[in-house]
């Protein structure tokens, strides 16, 4: 069996960089890259930003929402975007933010973390809104496969912090979520549980202190946040970050060139090719 999702990642962001790169195809990108926005449109860009950065990136996180609104046809897309990610020597996060009750929980670990369908990806994003123990079975497939989650923490989005930041018992929602991956992770020494962090807040209002999984952190370019703010945003957490852009990266295309030095902009591998 290859390592663990961890360890992967550990060792390609020291050859590529920490950049995660969104792949979100939506309306006004596909338009701008010169294409309708029909499903020929979706996949040319979906699969033409793979193809000329693949090799520059250590991840990529494919947006399944853009995929699904074509239906069926669309996630055929995915997973052939899936599947040109992986033949870049990269990693993939597929970003479908699920979270259920334990047995539809164990039916989506199926669909993405199992190896068994043609959308299973390196990691997906899962949301623990109904209970963090709620999301066991992808944690249990996740440590079975070798597999990796990122559970929602504190999003990047203005609201997010109406339900993230309710306190019971002295810890915050979010708090709850990090000490609960952090015991995940400490059970099975695999560190398979990263959290999703916005890299819009101010200020961390959490206690990261020991959580050892990676950090995912979104809102990277358009939505305001600055990969130089991170180191101190994070501090002693900043060598687990892996900040992630979409717009701001996919707005360079389709000019081969030019999205290559956005990511090497934005910290990842230098655009040597
Ligand atoms: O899980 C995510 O990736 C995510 C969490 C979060 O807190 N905020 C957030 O923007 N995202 C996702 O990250 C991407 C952000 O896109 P850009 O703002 O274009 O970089 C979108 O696919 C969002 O769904």
């Amino acid at each position: 069996m290859t390592a663990a999702y961890h360890a992967r990642l550990v060792e390609l962001t020291a050859a590529r960089g920490n950049l995660c790169v969104g792949v979100d195809p939506h309306e006004p990108l596909v338009r701008a890259w010169g294409y309708d926005y029909d499903l020929v449109g979706l996949e040319r860009v979906s699969r033409g930003l793979v193809e000329a950065i693949g090799d520059q990136v250590a991840v990529f996180k494919p947006q399944a929402a853009f995929f699904e609104c074509f239906g069926a046809p669309g996630m055929q897309v995915l997973a052939r975007v899936l599947a040109d990610i992986a033949q870049a020597g990269a990693l993939s996060i597929l970003d479908v933010k699920r979270g259920d009750i334990g047995s539809t929980m164990a039916a989506y670990s199926r669909a993405y973390l199992s190896g068994q369908t043609d959308l299973t990806a390196d990691a997906i994003t899962i949301s623990p809104f109904l209970g963090f123990g709620s999301l066991g079975p992808a944690v249990e497939l996740a440590h079975q496969t070798g597999r990796g989650l990122y559970v929602l923490c504190r999003t990047s989005n203005p609201e997010g912090g109406d339900v993230q930041l309710a306190v019971r018992d002295g810890r915050s929602v979010a708090q709850q979520m990090v000490d609960a991956a952090k015991a995940a992770n400490e059970a099975s020494g695999q560190h398979a549980v990263g959290l999703v962090i916005g890299g819009t807040l101010d200020k961390l209002d959490l206690d990261l202190e020991g959580f050892s999984g990676s950090i995912l952190v979104p809102g990277i370019g358009t939505q305001g946040g600055r990969i130089d703010d991170l180191d101190s945003l994070f501090g002693v957490a900043a060598a687990n970050v892996l900040p992630s852009a979409s717009r701001e990266v996919m707005k360079a295309g389709p000019q081969r060139e030019s999205l290559r030095s956005v990511v090497e902009r934005l910290g990842g591998y230098p655009n040597s090719r």
